[in-house]
């Protein structure tokens, strides 16, 4: 499958199903060639009958030469058609990864931007389930129906033999039944427990660093050994009892097998059945409970693989885990950001209390335009910067840019519309030159360039031991947090795009780097972007004409930089109004799932505008 068709399947409809569709194929192949193997395998007990009852018997030297040629062929395609499946089934794992990984990718990313809310660990229970394909397991399940075929054959030796083989497997059926039941239960809870233990763990690498200075490692250890042992525990009441009958089911088998000998010996001694039969009933008996005993070793396997299946396709069939839209390749917008009526909950499933986080906002900005939002710590400039590049979707209102929803553009086309620098700066694994380019492979080193001189991190990169090349993220070259916000900036004006936010970028600057991100905000304006900056320190928004200030999710001022700052310095210095009529309370805002109010102005004139609180208003002054 091209990446293209990956993609489309992973955008167009459900993409597992359609995946698990294109397999029916190979599912037939495997099956047919299951036919042809299970057939064959009646090889040994023919043979051995005919040693015994004819070879024997005759004396014949030829014979015993001419059955013995036969049956080196019919092993010889024996081993070819095992051949064929195991590699078959290997193929089709790959392919089932081929066709949702990139999907399963996506999905699994925008999960991660508490858009979708999933149990789903996609990635883990692809791995799961191709794991499982290609195990002896899958190959046992495809021997199971021809279970028939060896009782039919025992059935015409002597019934008895086939009863008895008959209440052989239907034990061992019962046993993995059983098996089944008492480790399904103890997967799904010891699953998501491991989940929690795992993330945990990870949790706690990445913020290392701060762990072991404040002494805080054999603490936060002991958390994660409880999580862990309540994880094992869950895992291992299940997996005794299960380990037990699987013991059960190997000696049984093996005790029926002397059963059967015990049984076709007695009749032979009656002279119901030849002593070639013997040797043959045996054989065939343990190749009939071959499957099931696999089966039943397997359990474990194939019990996780079932439940990564059931949690892959409740994946696929929400439609939040789906790209449903972005298939058109538009043009790249060169009209206004137009943002009506916004509002926004905290993300969660729906009917669940969520917090309102942003409520109707509404301003438009024009291409060159640069807005400063500035806000109290938790006032929803990070909520309204991740609304603005589409990481968010407004609950009620909509964000749109030239016209069209940031949803209605493919992926690919999107990296040209928008740039974003978020607060956390991390670098993916790779080298500056990628991460610039935002890993695209086709990027030329011009782009590249242009990008960093933007940001006015050229030098520094050329000051890096292997310059453009120097490896980042993860273990390698490591870059101090001015750094990291710098090359994130860089990646952020990649491309020039139509729309780009900076959320905090100077958190982390020095002077020589706010006068480049001014630079860099006014570069921007001039190609005709649109800059957002989200700021707590006046500088950042030194390059900007208008002015947003928000406060509780609201909207206190909005216009030009100028009017705003000097009316909230007019505001701030004059004498508190006497208290002529009791101000109604702002109107209420619309409960979740509401259509938000119209017009543009949330406060009618009776109603008292959020104050910026005066840390606000003396950043304002400073500015
Ligand atoms: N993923 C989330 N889930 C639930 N609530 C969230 C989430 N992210 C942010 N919030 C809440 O939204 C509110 C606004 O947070 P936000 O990060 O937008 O503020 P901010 O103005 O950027 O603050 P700061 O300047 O401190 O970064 C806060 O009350 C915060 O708890």
């Amino acid at each position: 499958m091209r990446p293209s068709d990956q993609t489309r399947a992973g955008i167009g409809g459900n993409a597992y199903e359609s995946v698990l569709r294109g397999l029916r194929g190979g599912v037939l192949v495997v099956a047919l060639l299951s036919a042809a193997i299970n057939v064959l395998m009646l090889t040994g007990s023919v043979y051995m009958m005919q040693v015994y009852d004819r070879v024997l018997s005759s004396g014949s030297v030829p014979t015993l030469v001419s059955l013995f040629a036969i049956v080196v062929v019919l092993y010889g395609f024996l081993a070819l058609y095992d051949f064929l499946r195991g590699r078959l089934l290997g193929r089709m794992a790959i392919r089932l990864d081929r066709g949702l990984g990139t999907a399963t990718f996506r999905a699994w990313i925008q999960g991660g931007t508490g858009t979708t809310d999933h149990e789903a660990q996609p990635l883990r229970d692809l791995e799961t389930l191709r794991g499982a394909i290609a195990s002896p397991g899958a190959q046992a399940l495809f021997d199971l129906p021809w279970l028939p075929l060896f009782l039919g054959v025992l059935f015409v030796l002597h019934p008895w033999l086939g009863w008895l083989t008959v209440g052989g497997a239907l034990t061992g059926l019962a046993l993995t039944l059983a098996n089944g039941a008492i480790l399904g239960k103890s997967l799904s809870r010891s699953g998501a427990l491991e989940a929690t233990a795992r993330s945990f763990a990870d949790g706690s690498r990445r913020d290392s660093q701060t762990l072991v200075a404040m002494g805080m490692e054999p603490a936060v250890n002991r958390h994660w050994r409880r999580l862990q042992d309540a994880a094992l525990a869950a895992g291992q009441i299940g997996k005794d009892p299960s380990e037990g009958l699987a013991a059960v089911s190997r000696a049984f088998r093996m005790l029926l097998q002397s059963a059967i000998l015990s049984l076709g010996a007695y009749l032979v001694l009656q002279g119901e059945i030849s002593a070639g039969s013997i040797i043959a009933a045996t054989v065939l008996a343990g190749r009939a409970l071959a499957p099931v005993d696999q089966i039943t070793g397997q359990w474990r396997l194939i019990g996780r693989a079932l439940h990564a299946h059931r949690r892959l396709a409740a994946f696929f069939a929400d439609p939040a885990a789906r790209d449903p839209q972005a298939s058109v390749d538009l043009p790249l917008p060169k009209g206004e950001l137009i943002v009506s009526q916004v509002t926004k909950f905290a993300p969660g499933r729906p009917g669940t209390d969520r917090p309102r986080l942003l409520t109707q906002m509404s301003f438009r900005l024009n291409p060159g335009d640069g807005l400063g939002v500035i806000g109290n710590s938790a006032a929803g400039k990070s909520t309204l910067a991740r609304v603005l590049v589409g990481a968010w979707t407004p609950d009620a209102g909509e964000v749109r840019l030239g016209g069209a929803l940031l949803s209605q553009w493919s992926a690919e086309r999107l990296g040209r519309v928008v740039g974003y620098l978020p607060q956390q700066v991390d670098l993916l694994p790779g080298t500056v030159r990628d991460n610039i380019a935002r890993f695209d492979a086709g990027a030329s080193d011009a782009d590249v360039i242009a990008a960093a001189q933007m940001a006015g991190v050229h030098d520094m990169i050329l000051a890096l031991p292997e310059g453009y090349a120097t490896r980042v993220g993860d273990h390698w070259t490591p870059l101090s947090g001015g750094q990291k916000q710098r090359i994130g900036l860089a990646r952020a004006v990649y491309g020039t795009p139509a729309l780009v936010v900076l959320d905090e970028p100077n958190s982390n600057l020095d002077a020589a780097g706010d006068a480049a991100l001014a630079r860099a905000i006014l570069a921007l304006r001039q190609a005709g972007s649109i800059v957002v900056v989200m700021a707590h320190r006046p500088s950042a928004i030194a390059a900007v004409n208008k002015v947003l200030i928000l406060h509780g999710g609201m909207a206190a001022e909005f216009g030009d930089k100028e009017t705003v700052l000097s009316a909230a310095i007019a505001r701030d210095t004059a004498p508190p109004p006497a208290p002529a009529v009791v101000p109604a309370p702002p109107a209420p805002p619309p409960a979740e799932g509401q259509p938000a109010r119209s017009g543009a102005n949330i406060w009618s004139a009776s109603q008292k505008r959020p104050r910026p609180a005066r840390a606000v208003r003396a950043a304002l002054r400073e500015a």
